[in-house]
């Protein structure tokens, strides 16, 4: 896993908006061949989603061949719901971007028979290969999508209850109106989640420091969901210093040397070959 830590929550944005465009120009995506990307809501990907706008409207980023699959989506609640993660991804991204809206894909919390729209939603990731890369956040308590303290790390897209303190956390979205959160979401889950060839974390703000610690200073464990991410092949969690006020001094300063030593490694790489340059001779 890499951490990747940057001084502020706008300079993140525009840290993984550089690293997606860089993934999506790569893969040259066609109709065919699509670029399968996994999406968040919540307040951590806005930066993220306001840098990847301006790419689009600066000509450097087309959405036009990537299909999207949002994590979750609220049970019960309208699909034109001020506050449903549908209505959310289209008013802070979706309209604003190349996407063809056919090429989105969102979890139906209204749907009649819940069960089959989370089988069909796997079925549908399945379809088209898999997902390229899974752009995630996490909830204070160290949840990835829905899935809340004590999810099977084994879990797929299901019905799931959520926890008093997420009910809490998101009653902010519901004029602080406890009664007004939903009880129940659709969610990908853990392993919907690994399962991606790619997972991108965003973790942002004091609020998230405890659950960084627990996902990486610590061992796998239910309780802290994201930590399921230490069995990923290629995970990357990109964080701002505030987020990184539980970690242990030593390992903030790994992961800032490990991310010096690449530099050093890439401007070794980018020089010209001179015969006889021992240096340039051992990363060639
Ligand atoms: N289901 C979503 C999560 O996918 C999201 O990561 C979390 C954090 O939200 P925020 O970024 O606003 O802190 O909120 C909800 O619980």
């Amino acid at each position: 896993m890499r951490l990747v830590i940057r001084d502020d929550p706008q300079i993140v944005g525009q840290y993984i908006a550089n690293y997606i465009r860089k993934r999506i120009h790569d893969f040259s995506p066609t109709p065919e061949r699509p670029f399968v990307l996994g999406l968040p809501t919540g307040s951590t990907p806005l930066p993220t989603y306001k840098a990847l706008i301006a790419m689009v409207k600066e000509k450097t980023l087309s959405f036009k061949n990537v299909v999207t699959f949002n994590m979750d989506e609220y049970v019960g609640l309208p699909q034109d719901h001020q506050q449903s993660y549908h209505t959310f991804m289209f008013r802070e991204f979706f309209s604003q971007i190349d996407i063809p809206p056919s090429q989105v894909n969102i979890l139906d919390g209204n749907a009649e028979d819940l069960i089959a729209e989370c089988t069909s939603y796997e079925q549908r990731i399945k379809e088209l290969g898999g997902i390229e890369l899974f752009l995630g956040g996490i909830g204070d308590d160290g949840h990835i999508a829905f899935n809340e303290p004590g999810s099977s790390l084994a879990s797929r897209t299901r019905i799931k209850t959520l926890a008093y303190d997420t009910i809490l956390a998101n009653a902010r979205f519901f004029n602080d109106d406890i009664s007004a959160v939903p009880r129940m979401a659709l969610t990908v889950g853990v392993a919907t989640v690994l399962d991606a060839r790619e997972v991108v974390v965003i973790v942002t703000g004091q609020r998230k420091a405890l659950a960084l610690s627990k996902t990486i200073e610590e061992g796998v464990n239910h309780l802290w969901t994201l930590s399921a991410l230490q069995l990923h092949p290629w995970a990357l969690i990109v964080t701002d210093e505030d987020a990184t006020a539980e970690l242990h001094v030593k390992t903030v300063k790994y992961f800032k040397s490990i991310e010096r030593v690449q530099e050093e490694v890439e401007i070794i790489q980018a020089r010209p070959k001179v015969k006889g340059d021992s240096i340039q001779a051992a990363v060639a």
